[in-house]
């Protein structure tokens, strides 16, 4: 008698990976927000050197024609288990930056993807290329820490977050003369994007339920991207002629990890995408 209330309740008890990766990183903040305070971090932030032009990165290789390449430091993903061992981010940033890549970016979560603030820090020292913290924000003292450690442009995950809490953490990225790419999956997502500052618009191609990647979804949104943004296809990625399939719908600027990061020679790898066009 009771089988159906069972069948119905399920979905409700098991979270997503969004809402379980979110839930431990209020936690994760709350803990390292005990040890150093608001005030503390946002010194650091606002003491740190200078940001590096993420956006102005990214726009002259679109002006240039040329295809804007952030390319991703990622040890481990939930979707991919551990995808480079050994693990060097100091050389991984010397092969990017080599290949021509615009701008990169580095996994700062250590629950889900094994990255940490000493991975970002050593790519950043190694070249002079602007660096995105790619993390999960959920309070405005990650984004002063992000600043603290160096990064320079944030990741504002539509769907982790309301209008505006969104507006608030990108209210202290651009006091902080930080970038933020704001990340969205669908039609909704990218209409209360629109309604933030930033021109940096990414679409994820990864499904955040699912975890699989399909860039038909790039297909359907990049369109709908406005002239006066910059559309950055996510995620799932692999090949030159992918790069070229999302430069067809309108995107010159990828976001590209784990292919990347799967092959031995990462600056060949690279240059190969940068070069599709
Ligand atoms: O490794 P891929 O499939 O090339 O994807 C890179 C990047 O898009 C992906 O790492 C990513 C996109 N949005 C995120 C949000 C959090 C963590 C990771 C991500």
């Amino acid at each position: 008698m009771n089988a159906p209330h069972l069948i119905l309740s399920e979905p409700q008890t098991v979270p997503d990976t969004l809402a379980r990766i979110l839930a431990d990183k209020y936690e994760e903040v709350r803990a390292r927000s005990a040890a150093t305070p608001l005030s503390e971090i946002e010194r650091q932030a606002r003491t740190a050197d200078r940001p590096r032009d993420f956006v102005t990165a990214l726009c002259q290789a679109v002006a240039d024609g040329r295809v804007g390449l952030i390319a991703e430091i990622k040890r481990a993903s939930p979707s991919g288990g551990l995808i480079r061992d050994p693990f060097e981010p100091a050389t991984l940033a010397e092969d990017y930056a080599r290949a021509g890549a615009t701008c990169l970016s580095v996994l700062t979560d250590a629950p889900y993807f094994q990255g940490h603030a000493e991975h970002l820090k050593a790519a950043r020292a190694a070249c002079t290329l602007p660096v995105l913290r790619k993390d999960f924000m959920v309070h405005p003292w990650q984004v002063f820490e992000a600043r603290a450690m160096g990064a320079d442009c944030i990741l504002i995950i539509m769907a982790a977050l309301s209008d505006q809490q969104a507006e608030e953490l990108e209210d202290i990225a651009r006091s902080l003369d930080m970038g933020v790419l704001a990340e969205v999956h669908d039609r909704a997502e990218l209409e209360r994007a629109l309604g933030l500052q930033t021109r940096l618009i990414g679409v994820n191609n990864r499904n955040l339920k699912t975890l699989q990647t399909d860039l038909a979804t790039s297909e359907e949104l990049v369109p709908l991207v406005p002239a006066d943004r910059i559309p950055i296809a996510e995620s799932g990625i692999r090949n030159p002629s992918d790069v070229r399939r999302m430069a067809d719908v309108g995107a010159r600027c990828i976001l590209v990890g784990e292919s990347l990061m799967r092959q031995p020679d990462v600056t060949a790898a690279a240059a190969e995408l940068v070069q599709a066009l």
